[in-house]
């Protein structure tokens, strides 16, 4: 992931405001290459199940290097988005978990919570987002396969406490 980013954003009208926000600040990222937005729209009413499924579908195609998603709490949207094989994400409100969702999780997707956290903490966590790449390579790397391997059914659900990945 050399060249700039391509990102989706979307949120629920419960986070509407803060995705429109936050997507200007991202269109006027250079590190940013594309921002596709899924919804919702101004007076959208989608459930934020199928924000969050939308949104994961692009990454987990290849379409979108990473989303940035918003609903009341940042919860629902991160449910949702796990949901889809190969998507990792966390909603996170604070500097070091947003760094360690890409440094120690490769998290593909970030979710805030507008009824959670101010709007300018949130450009700002995003901001600092953007400026992360995961290692493959690093420590954390085996860590995260392992999370595949869950999902693939390779290990099914069994991990031997203990044992080195
Ligand atoms: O925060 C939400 C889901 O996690 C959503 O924006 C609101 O959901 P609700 O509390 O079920 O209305």
């Amino acid at each position: 992931m050399t060249d700039g980013l391509r990102l989706v954003v979307g949120a629920d009208d419960a986070g509407y405001e803060y995705k429109e926000i936050l997507k200007r600040d991202l269109e006027a990222d250079p590190r940013v290459a594309s921002v596709v937005d899924v919804g919702v729209g101004d007076d959208e009413h989608t459930v934020y199940p199928k924000i969050g499924a939308a949104a994961a579908r692009l990454v987990a195609a290849g379409e979108a290097d990473r989303a940035l998603l918003v609903c009341g709490t940042g919860l629902g949207v991160a449910i949702s988005a796990n949901k889809v094989p190969g998507v990792r994400a966390v909603t996170a409100h604070d500097s070091f978990s947003v760094e360690r969702s890409v440094l120690s999780n490769d998290a593909q997707v970030l979710c805030f919570g507008q009824r959670v956290v101010g709007i300018e903490l949130a450009r700002r966590l995003a901001r600092e987002w953007l400026g992360y790449r995961f290692d493959p390579s690093s420590a954390s790397a085996p860590k995260v396969a392992a999370i595949g391997e869950i999902e693939e059914g390779l290990v099914e659900g069994e991990v031997t406490p203990g044992a080195s990945c």
